[in-house]
């Protein structure tokens, strides 16, 4: 579906002397089965949006080849357009025109008759709980009306591959969760192949078969979501207990069956492969030694933490994250 060699993708930014070139893409190989759905996951400006433009043929690469859909983005764009779905993450709706109109005007864009555009587009604004704004402009809608919106206009014309770049930015958390059945649906009934982007770990993690993870440009990781988090040392374990004096020992245990033993206050914490085989015996132990527990918590690798390894800076630092981001105010 997908496969892309050496994509590279360079600006030059400043004037005169001040002349800079930044590599915004640098070297990426991809390979995306067809039903696949793909997360492409980085911090900002590593490189996403460069790498879908390119692959999408609204930026000709400055070096490298792929082909999409079976069609060379350099020699055949107009194929490769008319194959796929593109949500960009500026939108696509022009604010004068009714909603309904625009989606129906773009169906026929891609050849669809008349009859058939405004029926698939009813459809999908029933799917994606739009019902009610057919006739209204996108300029009077809700910032995730309108997100929503974009994402009817990548659809209509029925795509087996899409490509969605940062798909619920913005969305409120029922919009979001609507979008990922949406989503997930895309590939289950229709068979479609499916390439987003997202700053959302938890979206990436329950989306994706595959996540591809971009720094700097170039792709430092590309696996399944357990297949990375497997990579991390271990669970994160964290033992509070009543009084302060057990935890130098405690330390030395969990320094002995883990990593990254970090003591804080009457709380240590540490990584630790395979904690549900190993904990128990470490707790059994504590006790015949007189430590009470006051807490105990067991956290499983996320997706940042594989960041973390990969690269020993956190996603979340630089991307807002779900409990961050701001709902869409809806218009009444
Ligand atoms: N038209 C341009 N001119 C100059 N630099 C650009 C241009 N477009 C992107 N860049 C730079 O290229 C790098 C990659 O940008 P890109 O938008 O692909 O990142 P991203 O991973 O999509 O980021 P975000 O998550 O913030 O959308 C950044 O350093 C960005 O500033």
């Amino acid at each position: 579906m997908i496969h892309a060699r050496g994509l590279v993708q360079t600006f030059t930014t400043g004037r005169g002397k001040q002349t800079k070139e930044v590599r915004a893409v640098d070297g990426v190989d991809l390979d995306i089965a067809e039903g696949e759905v793909v997360g492409f996951l980085g911090p900002n400006g590593a490189g996403k949006t460069t790498t879908l433009r390119m692959l999408t043929t609204l930026l000709r690469p400055t070096s490298g080849t792929a082909t999409v859909n079976g069609y060379d983005v350099l020699t055949q764009s107009v194929q490769v357009r008319r194959s796929i779905g593109y949500v960009s993450q500026a939108g696509s709706t022009f604010s004068q025109a009714l909603a309904g109109d625009e989606v129906s005007d773009h169906g026929q864009l891609y050849g669809m008759s008349r009859r058939d555009a405004v029926a698939r587009g009813k459809q999908l604004f029933d799917d994606l709980q739009l019902d009610g704004l057919w006739d209204r402009m996108p300029k009077n809608m809700s910032g995730g009306q309108k997100r929503r919106l974009d994402i009817v206009m990548g659809l209509i014309h029925d795509p087996t591959l899409v490509f969605l770049d940062e798909p619920t930015t913005g969305l409120d958390p029922q919009a979001r969760a609507n979008l990922w059945e949406h989503i997930a649906r895309l590939r289950t009934e229709r068979g479609a192949t499916v390439f987003l982007t997202t700053h959302y770990l938890d979206e990436a993690d329950a989306l994706s078969d595959r996540i591809l993870i971009i720094d700097n440009g170039r792709i430092v990781a590309a696996d399944t979501p357990d297949n990375l988090k497997s990579q991390v040392s271990g669970d994160l374990v964290r033992l509070e207990f009543a009084d302060a004096a057990h935890v130098p020992n405690v330390a030395t245990a969990l320094g002995d069956i883990g990593s990254d033993v970090v003591v804080d206050g009457a709380a240590v914490s540490a990584r630790v492969r395979g904690s549900a085989r190993i904990v128990p015996g470490l707790l059994r132990d504590l006790e015949a030694r007189g430590a009470t527990l006051d807490s105990i918590e067991i956290v499983k690798p996320t997706l940042d933490d594989v960041f973390l390894t990969l690269t020993g800076r956190s996603l979340r630092d630089e991307t807002s994250t779900p409990d961050t981001a701001q709902p869409d105010k809806e218009i009444a």
